[in-house]
């Protein structure tokens, strides 16, 4: 019958995945580039395997991250492919399409891109955000490293290691403690209280969109940015009373006005005052020209 456990196109055996090269190291895991070569001919096809980096890692949330990308379909979100086990079914690797064009920090600096690209960038990332906010999910780590580049035209969300459901009826998830996190793509409520939203979201996209305008430049990226003193020791605590004076990164020159207004909305103190996903759609699709035919 044509569903032997090896026709299920979702099952990829270890034994046939050749190793390539690393691409990243995410949140508990690493990505390492495979060929998926059951021929043993070199015809095979180039996937990306995130595993759980650390034994001791937390294989109860590492399973939840596979179910959650296992259940999503959008143009703009990373292509679950399926599972691979090992050890008996005890280690579990995640498979996905490859995007061989890196993320954003490997694409921008490298490709110059005009500005009504760089706002068609930023409106997917919105679309593949607003479907993942509509299935109640808050991402927790949206920046540049985790866009990931399909074409000149396409890119798409490519780690889900933080994401996190929201019941009903609630608003904020809380997490104990910060770990190795990207305070600067953190919301000011996320650095105090460690109240995670899809408004927190919403403030990560607003650094990810500072990202895209400065081309990912890394004498401009969001540490540089904020420090006072570029030697400066930035603390939590120092980020906070910068953050609470009002201080947000500076817009590049050849920002457009509009989109200067709504990448400071998205950093906004009170959560409430800041824009959703499906309202920052509806301001790119005004701008003229955000998405060059
Ligand atoms: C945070 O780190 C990652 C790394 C990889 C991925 C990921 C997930 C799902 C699919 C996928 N395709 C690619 N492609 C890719 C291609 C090249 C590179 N290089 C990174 C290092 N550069 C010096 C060269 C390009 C990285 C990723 N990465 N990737 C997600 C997060």
């Amino acid at each position: 019958s044509e569903n032997l456990p090896d026709k299920d196109p979702s099952m990829f055996h270890k034994r046939y995945l050749k190793w390539m090269k690393d691409l990243g190291e995410g949140h508990f895991g690493k990505v390492t580039l495979y060929l998926y070569d059951p021929a043993n001919d070199r015809t095979g096809e180039p996937v990306a395997v995130k595993a759980l980096k650390q034994e001791d890692g937390n294989v109860e949330s590492w399973m939840k991250e596979i179910e959650i990308l296992k259940s999503l379909y959008h143009s703009n979100i990373v292509k679950y492919k399926g599972c691979c086990t090992e050890l008996g079914g005890q280690v579990v690797q995640l498979i996905m399409e490859y995007l061989p064009k890196g993320s954003l920090k490997d694409y921008l600096p490298k490709r110059k891109l005009s500005m009504p690209q760089c706002l068609m960038f930023a409106q997917q990332i919105c679309e593949g955000m607003e479907y993942l906010h509509s299935k109640r999910y808050v991402h927790r780590d949206l920046a540049a490293r985790n866009v990931l580049v399909d074409s000149d035209n396409l890119v798409k969300i490519g780690d889900f290691g933080l994401t996190k459901y929201i019941p009903e009826g609630e608003i904020y998830y809380r997490v104990r403690e910060h770990g190795d996190s990207p305070v600067f793509w953190y919301a000011i409520e996320c650095l105090k209280e460690n109240k995670f939203s899809f408004s927190s979201d919403v403030w990560s996209f607003g650094v990810t969109l500072y990202e895209i305008l400065t081309r990912c430049d890394p004498r401009k990226n969001p540490p540089m940015e904020m420090m006072e003193e570029p030697q400066g020791q930035m603390t939590v605590m120092v980020l906070i009373k910068l953050l609470e004076r009002n201080r947000r990164l500076p817009c590049p020159k050849d920002c457009p006005p509009e989109v200067k207004m709504l990448m400071e909305q998205c950093w906004a103190a009170d959560p409430r005052q800041r824009p959703t996903f499906r309202s920052l759609i509806e301001k790119f699709e005004g701008i003229p020209r955000t998405s060059p035919h």
